[in-house]
């Protein structure tokens, strides 16, 4: 074993002070080089310092310390255990390191002039903790093991004792350096517990001297924990063999090596970089057309049918996928669906990715990096803005694909209009679209607008069913009718062809959930940016805000330059979930997630995906008897709004009866009629979520299980109807859902918001 090196880095790092000899140490030795794969098998989090030793920092040196402290690690282990190591025979290494020259800190690392001047020490006390220090923890473990009993000491050491065990049982530290050798977060107290016991039971006097005199802290937890990690392999080896089983099924690390067919393939991945309304997606749907075999994946339902349309029309013979529909077109070659559905089975000569920036984002990213990592497509055309470019690149090298980069223009310059509509909705014209982020405020504008001016006005929103949206969206379009002004929320950023000539915030702040914030900049360029279509009425975009006061954060955001994403979104599929969860029965599915999202592992470019949607599902499901692991985790993914209670409620209906094995039933009336309040809106607007779901379940289950597919079928088109004639006549006062909005509805004219909401919280 090549100890020396190893031992002799060890003692220089249980002195203080040391570290910029232990690093110059590293470095020559090009220690750092060849750990690197074997590191990434422990961390979560990225370690530049590994993969450039020059970065290497003293705040790294701490995580990074295992391999030397844990005596079972040398040279030899970490070569033979990491795949990726340079082919270099370890005992090429082990010279290496060992003829280094030897740095100059004097005998074996700690120097008897670093335990200071103590003039109540006598030279053989001195002696005696410059021994203590350079001795090896295996054999310190070992005689503390091997003793009769503790020797006798005073009560003033054995207090301060305490407080050094105490403060080891609490260091952050030394909590997560145990993670390496497999002792999880919770387990360790435990174990601190029971090497206390140990240690207080059978230490010897020099060796709790040499402690009292390092005190509590840092010192002397890093002295204890070689010490500790040799008691807990001695005593607990099933709880880390348990442990480890349980950290490898949580290994997300490596993505790319999960699609072993796709990297089987040479692929070209065609990446169309630019902003919004610069001809991306038109690009890559030419080549998707002229492909003898295609696919489309789309980030909305709304956009895929609106593909769907499109190439049918120009004759090319296409399907439509998404959670809730399969139409199938007879001898279709091509294929519209959402991301979500993109077989990863399937052979293509084109797929086409749209938006690839939502990659990174938070909730639903997963399932672009899916699609990017998986598809076996021989030709890639990803559509979206700059922000992810970088890491495209990446990820294309670690999938060995070719890259070829498209960047594009906006056709013609989106310009700012200084003006603003001067706190004034009587400002509106034609062709506008005013953005707000509420539906609360959606409404509210309208109803100004309409009473106020002759415009009358379309929505568009999240909570409207595609249907609906694409209703609104043509009724806007066409120049034969009087709704000339669009309301919408940041729902219009994406998909829809609109003939909008300014787009003007109502206010650049929304709610996240939490409290207000200004809304991104890239989602301002993004909405702004919907102005002006090449081939619409108005080919020249305006932009502009309501206020005066928002018009310096609209400026700003459309100038900033796009964010440089460093992390995109993936999520386990259920078998890796499954595999995690052997490792923990008789925990519920909820806890089951959370332990995953605690111990899963990923690499520096991924994070993964928020899953508070799936959780509060799952919480809920948990009463409901008779239900597989693999029904939890797909009933948890339906697209349910988890703040609507009576969505919710159905959804559990659903589960349930689907656990009895009963005949699922929508088991939902339909209104005789459109809307006449905003509560009949919302009513109308959560019968379409539920009959959404209900067609979402039967294409996630056996069809047997949902058989009123038909009826949901007639249900969702019929009530999507309703809510087109609803929103033609209202003009009503918004409700809310919950009882948190109501306070804000208090507001009684529309004019009098706060002036500017982005000044407000700068302030
Ligand atoms: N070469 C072209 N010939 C005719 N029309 C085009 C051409 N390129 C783009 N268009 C039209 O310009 C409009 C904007 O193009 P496209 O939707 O491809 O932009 P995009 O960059 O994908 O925008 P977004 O980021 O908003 O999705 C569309 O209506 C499209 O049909
Ligand atoms: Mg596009």
């Amino acid at each position: 074993m090549a100890r020396g090196p190893l031992r002799h880095l060890l003692n220089l790092y249980s002195t203080k002070n040391n570290f910029s000899r232990v690093t110059n140490f590293l470095h020559s030795n090009r220690f750092l080089h060849h750990l690197h794969p074997f590191e990434s098998r422990f961390y979560p989090s990225p370690h530049p310092q590994i993969t450039n030793p020059m970065k290497f920092k003293p705040s790294y040196f701490t995580q990074f310390s295992d391999f030397y402290i844990f005596p079972y690690f040398n040279v030899h282990t970490i070569c033979a255990l990491s795949d990726n190591v340079k082919k270099e025979p370890a005992s090429n290494l082990t010279e290496k390191v060992e003829s280094e020259p030897k740095l100059e800190c004097g005998g074996d690392g700690f120097t008897e002039s670093e335990l200071g001047n103590e003039d109540t020490w006598s030279e053989h006390e001195r002696l005696n903790f410059v021994q203590i220090a350079n001795r090896d923890p295996v054999e310190i473990y070992k005689d503390i093991r091997d003793a009769v009993k503790s020797e006798k000491q005073s009560r003033a050491d054995w207090d301060t004792l305490t407080e050094i065990f105490r403060s080891f049982s609490k260091s952050g530290w030394a909590s997560s350096q145990a993670l390496a050798v497999y002792i999880g977060a919770s387990f360790f107290p435990t174990a601190v517990h029971e090497f206390r016991k140990f240690f207080f039971k059978k230490c010897k006097t020099d060796l709790i001297k040499y402690l009292v005199l390092l005190g509590p802290g840092d010192g002397a937890d890093k002295f204890l924990f070689p010490v500790f990690v040799e008691f807990c392999i001695e005593e607990f080896p099933d709880e880390i063999k348990r442990f480890r089983k349980m950290v490898d099924s949580a290994d997300l690390t490596k993505p790319h090596t999960w699609f072993p067919f796709a990297r089987a393939m040479k692929r070209k991945i065609i990446y169309h970089c630019g902003p919004t309304n610069s001809g991306k997606t038109y690009n890559a749907l030419q080549r998707f057309m002229e492909a003898k075999k295609g696919v489309y994946c789309s980030p909305l339902r709304l956009l895929a049918m609106e593909v769907f349309d499109k190439v049918n029309t120009l004759g090319v013979y296409c399907s439509l996928l998404t959670g809730q529909e399969k139409k199938d077109f007879p001898f279709s070659n091509h294929v519209a669906c959402t991301v979500e559905m993109v077989s990863t089975d399937e052979l293509y000569d084109v797929a086409v990715i749209d938006e690839i920036q939502m990659m990174a984002d938070s909730s639903r990213g997963y399932a672009w990096t899916r699609a990017l990592l998986g598809l076996k497509a021989d030709e890639i055309h990803l559509c979206g803005d700059p922000s992810v470019l970088n890491i495209v690149r990446k990820i294309c090298s670690d999938t060995g694909d070719e890259l070829v980069e498209q960047h594009y223009e906006r056709f013609k310059p989106l310009v700012i209009e200084a003006k603003t509509l001067l706190g004034d909705l009587k400002n509106v014209r034609s062709g506008d679209c005013v953005v707000a982020f509420s539906r609360r405020e959606i409404f509210e504008v309208k109803l100004a607008i309409e009473k106020y001016t002759n415009h009358r006005c379309c929505v568009i929103y999240g909570a409207l069913p595609p249907e609906t949206r694409r209703q609104q969206a043509t009724l806007f379009n066409d120049q034969d009718n009087e709704f000339d002004v669009l309301v919408a929320s940041d729902a219009v950023g994406m998909g829809l062809n609109l003939n909008i000539r300014r787009v003007v915030f109502y206010n650049l702040s929304k709610y996240n959930g939490d409290k207000m914030v200004p809304v991104p900049a890239s989602q301002v360029k993004q909405i702004a940016g919907r102005a002006g279509r090449r081939g619409s009425l108005y080919p020249d975009g305006l932009t502009t805000t309501l206020h005066h006061d928002d018009l310096e954060y609209l400026i700003e955001c459309l100038k900033k330059p796009f964010d440089d994403v460093k992390k995109v979104g993936l999520f386990p599929f259920f078998e890796q979930v499954e595999l995690f969860g052997a490792q923990l029965p008789n925990i519920t599915f909820s806890q089951l997630l959370m332990e995953f999202g605690e111990n899963c592992r990923l690499d520096g470019s991924y994070f993964l995906c928020q899953h508070q949607h799936v959780k509060k599902i799952a919480n809920m499901l948990e009463k409901v008897q008779g239900l597989s692991l693999e029904d939890r985790f797909n009933f948890c993914f339906a697209p349910c709004n988890i703040r609507d209670p009576k969505a919710m409620y159905h959804l559990l209906r659903f589960a349930s009866s689907y656990a009895q094995k009963l005949p699922v039933n929508i088991a939902m009336g339909m209104p005789k009629c459109s809307a006449r309040s905003d509560s009949e809106l919302l009513d109308l607007e959560t019968r379409h979520q539920v009959v959404s779901m209900y067609l979402w379940l039967s294409n996630h289950f056996e069809e047997e299980s949902f058989p009123y597919i038909k009826k949901a079928e007639t249900m969702a088109t019929d009530i999507a109807h309703l809510l087109g004639e609803s929103l033609l006549k209202a003009s009503w006062k918004p409700e809310s859902r919950n009882a948190r909005n109501t306070k804000l509805q208090q507001e009684e004219d529309v004019y009098q918001r706060p002036r500017s909401l982005v000044k407000l919280q700068e302030k």
